[in-house]
């Protein structure tokens, strides 16, 4: 073996068809570089927190790293003026292995089809419904809990507005599922909040994504855990009927009693169509033993004449009605 004088498994050594000395392709050795976390991405610029004393600093992607994507969420190593004084730019070199990844299928005009990751290194999907002003919609609830256990995030519902209305009804259809559910009321002009301590003790200490429609008081519950966030509330464009975040950009914020929450303005579509039965089946393990008597390439769909899920009884029916749901809403037209 050639000797190059380095033991760096970095550095590679290109044949040496001339005869020459051996040309060594040594890749810039980010040794100085920072460890630090994706907050914001905007306009091709990354908003980053740096591990050490919690700086915010602005940071571009170094060409080196290709076409691949840097999501919020990210754990990235940076180099260049780490400052984080006005108007100084930072280079990301590398970003490191996700822990998870939570997806959407890119709409079109975009590359349509291909895979977009909207938030990395999440371990909690909190699925924040209105119990009424918008009205529940149960395919978004399957369609989100579908995407969580596809990306392995624990699914926690937040029933939010329970002011409003009853959440009993909606209730007994997740019953099944073994959900962690919350249910919570703010009223942000006298402060008489319900459940915002329940969500606190869920949250702390984790990486949790909140997903929602449009006016369901994301923002509010946001401002609830961290006051500093100062999302504006309440303001639906006349117009369009939507809310004011057209971005479809991730927001990261660091909860007072540890961990992060990610807030997912526009975020309006998960692209399911890669999930495969198996995959989902894995998130009822007491179903396994079951499916063990299908036919191979069985769905699992409630058609399939010898499916083994069939076979259950007493509780376990509910359990492969649930289960049976979120496999149809895969292929639900609505968008969420
Ligand atoms: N009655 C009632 N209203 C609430 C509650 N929580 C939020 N709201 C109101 O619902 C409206 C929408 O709340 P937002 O927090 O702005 O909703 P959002 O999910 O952030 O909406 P976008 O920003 O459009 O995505 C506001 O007028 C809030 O004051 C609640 O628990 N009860
Ligand atoms: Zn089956």
């Amino acid at each position: 073996m050639r000797d190059t004088g380095t033991d760096d498994p970095r550095v590679r050594v290109r044949p040496n068809r001339r005869g020459s000395r051996p040309r060594t392709k040594i890749r810039p050795d980010h040794e100085d570089a920072l460890t630090a976390r994706v907050y914001r991405v905007d306009r091709g610029r990354y908003h980053l927190v740096l591990d050490d004393g919690d700086v915010e600093i602005v940071a571009i992607k170094a060409r080196e790293l290709g076409r691949g994507s840097i999501a919020v969420g990210d754990r990235v190593r940076v180099v260049g003026d780490t400052s984080g004084r006005r108007d100084t730019l930072a280079r990301i070199v590398e970003v490191l292995e996700r822990s998870s990844t939570l997806r959407r299928t890119a709409e079109e005009g975009e590359a349509a089809g291909t895979e977009r990751v909207i938030v990395s290194n999440a371990d909690q999907l909190l699925i924040i419904t209105a119990l009424a002003q918008p009205e529940p919609r149960t395919g978004m609830i399957d369609r989100c809990l579908v995407a969580a256990y596809d990306a392995k995030m624990e699914p926690i519902l937040v029933l939010t507005k329970s002011d409003l209305a009853d959440p009993a009804e909606l209730l007994s259809l997740y019953s099944d599922l073994n959900l962690r559910v919350i249910i919570t009321s703010i009223d942000e002009s006298t402060g008489d909040t319900r459940g915002v301590e329940d969500v606190e003790r869920e949250v702390a200490g984790h990486i949790s994504v909140l997903i929602g429609h449009s006016g369901v008081g994301k923002s509010t519950l946001i401002n609830a855990l961290v006051p500093s966030a100062d999302r504006a509330t309440g303001v639906v464009n006349a117009v369009t009927g939507r809310g004011r975040h057209t971005s479809s950009s991730a927001i990261a914020f660091d909860l007072p009693g540890g961990g992060i929450i990610i807030d997912t303005p526009g975020v309006r579509s998960f692209g399911l169509a890669h999930v495969g039965p198996d995959m989902l089946l894995e998130a009822f393990p007491d179903l396994l033993e079951l499916a063990q008597e299908c036919p191979r390439g069985c769905t699992h769909a409630a058609t399939e004449p010898e499916c083994g899920l069939d076979l259950g009884t007493g509780s376990t029916v509910g359990r492969v009605e649930s289960f049976r749901r979120l496999l149809e809403a895969r292929h639900s037209a609505e968008q969420f």
